[in-house]
């Protein structure tokens, strides 16, 4: 019991730095992104609905049974049950950070980009932490059909754009989840840079030695 204890009061600190890191670094805005993690006991803290990322307190968290139901804290982010969605379709997963990052979500507004795979595999980093990037067609912000919607991709991607809304990557770790949506968010950016440009992203066999 004193160790879910623990575990629990480590997580809720953690969901906070990250949380302050991604918003002082200006990488959502205003009350914009949410932050979901996962307990040893199956129990889910996220973050509540209409909060700053970068002033989160961690009495104030949500908190989920393991069987999706909330139990305590404040009334929960509105995307609670896409976290949801997304645990369900991938069991390993430790954690959800969804964020309105800029670029991420400019290139989500590109008209003709490939809903099957949204960014070159310009850099190492980006196939090793992201690999693949479907795109979740629009529905509005905590609507349930966005949720399904990202169901189904979920299954086969960790990480998912919503169409002109935003990331949304799940991660073993809180890291792993904070660090894979930075990859995302920089390749978006350079993918931007680089318009106009001919590229030379890597080539189905170097993306291959990544994996
Ligand atoms: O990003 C958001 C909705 O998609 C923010 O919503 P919440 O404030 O309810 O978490
Ligand atoms: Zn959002």
């Amino acid at each position: 019991m004193s160790a879910i204890l623990s575990e629990a009061t480590k997580l809720r600190d953690q969901i906070v730095s990250v949380g302050k890191s991604l918003f002082d670094r200006g990488l959502t805005f205003g009350s914009t992104g949410n932050i979901s993690a996962r307990l040893s006991n199956g129990e889910i803290l996220m973050t509540p609905t209409n909060a700053s990322l970068g002033s989160l307190e961690p009495e104030h968290l949500s908190r989920f049974s393991a069987e999706g139901v909330h139990i305590d804290g404040d009334k929960p982010t509105k995307e609670a049950f896409l976290h949801q969605c997304m645990y369900c379709q991938r069991r390993e997963s430790g954690a959800v950070v969804h964020l309105h990052s800029t670029h991420s979500v400019a290139v989500s507004i590109l008209a003709n980009i490939d809903p099957e795979d949204v960014l070159p595999p310009l850099t190492a980093y980006y196939v090793m932490r992201v690999g693949s990037l479907p795109l979740v067609p629009y529905y509005p912000p905590g609507d349930k059909a966005l949720a399904e919607a990202v169901a189904t991709r979920a299954e086969k991607s960790h990480a998912v754009l919503l169409a002109n809304h935003g990331p949304v990557v799940a991660g073993k770790t809180l890291l792993d989840a904070q660090y894979a949506t930075e990859e995302l968010e920089e390749t978006a950016k350079l993918y931007l840079l680089l318009h106009g440009h001919r590229i030379r992203p890597l080539t189905p066999e170097q993306r291959r030695a990544l994996r």
